[in-house]
């Protein structure tokens, strides 16, 4: 990084005295995509997550030799008669595919009550919470409340069943969020937890989990990249993926929950994302067994 810098100073220093050098220009133009994303210097950890992002997004990371499926019976009594199709991706932190489970009606009703109010999507500040259009994050999207559609309630009880866990009642805010990316939409790396210093923290604990429905195929693009893990996820129509964002022995960040949405190359991408907070799963899960001060070690990323 630091040499990346300096070689971006002297490339500068040399311009001085060949104003119209291509090769420099050349140069100095590749640095500067190398070392600043959002318009500002590019952060160290982001330097972390770059390689394997953009390998994962190329699609390049090797399949793995232990991959299992099953049938899930037991999330939810529901399963009983009509079971998931489950590809487990990573057991720790958890990240699975669930095959079939949005069905073409729903997937066109989600479109059709999204498009007329989608606006740009946004991140939050981690010290200072304003909502701020980010370069990283190139999507449109809306969150719709979960009594707003038919659509949503059955959606909704949809990701319970998956999930085993219990959506927020009362404080249903975030409910589901459907996303759309044009050409180049993309989020990069980031987690989806907010940290206990967040005044949310209180109320509604922490983003345990994260369910992506995908809304459609995308013709180039588009994948959903776990760069830490080396895991990519292809959308595909009708499927879903669930990871875990905490560890559930501390109820803390889980450092390997990091993931990104690459640029779409050819066509456009929709999913709907939901995130189960942490505070109503009282009845779902044990407490945390141990608080890890260690955990914050890995630094975090400032917008989310
Ligand atoms: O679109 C994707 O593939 C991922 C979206 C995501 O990570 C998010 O909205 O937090
Ligand atoms: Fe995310």
């Amino acid at each position: 990084m630091n040499k990346k810098v300096s070689a971006l100073k002297v490339l500068r220093e040399a311009l001085t005295w060949a104003s119209h050098d291509v090769v420099i220009e050349r140069q100095i133009s590749q640095l500067k995509g190398d070392l600043y994303q959002f318009g500002q210097p590019k952060k160290d950890q982001y330097e972390e997550f770059y390689p394997d992002h953009k390998e994962g997004c190329r699609g390049l990371f090797e399949d793995t030799n232990d991959l299992s499926c099953h049938y899930d019976f037991t999330t939810h009594p529901f399963l009983r008669l009509a079971p998931f199709k489950v590809e487990v991706l990573n057991e720790d932190p958890f990240v699975a595919k669930y095959y079939d489970v949005i069905y073409d009606r729903e997937i066109s009703e989600l479109k059709n009550i999204t498009i007329p109010v989608m606006t740009r999507s946004s991140t939050v500040n981690r010290e200072s919470y304003e909502m701020k259009k980010n370069p990283g994050r190139t999507s449109k999207g809306h969150f719709h409340p979960g009594d707003s559609s038919w659509v949503v309630k059955s959606i909704n009880q949809r990701i319970s069943q998956i999930t085993g866990f219990g959506l927020r009642t009362k404080k249903s805010g975030d409910s589901i969020l459907v996303l759309n990316y044009g050409l180049g939409g993309q989020y990069l790396p980031h987690y989806d937890t907010f940290g206990a210093n967040s005044t949310i923290y209180i109320s509604e604990g922490d983003r345990l989990a994260t369910l992506i429905f995908y809304l459609n195929d995308v013709e180039q693009g588009g994948l959903t990249v776990f760069p830490h893990l080396r895991i990519s996820h292809t959308p595909q129509k009708g499927t879903a993926l669930l990871f875990y964002n905490l560890n559930l022995k501390t109820l803390q960040k889980d450092k390997y929950s990091a993931h990104s949405a690459c640029p779409v190359l050819m066509g456009s991408k929709w999913v709907s994302a939901t995130w189960i907070y942490s505070a109503d799963q009282m009845f779902h899960l044990p407490c945390a067994l141990q608080y890890d001060n260690d955990d914050d070690s890995f630094e975090d990323l400032e917008d989310y």
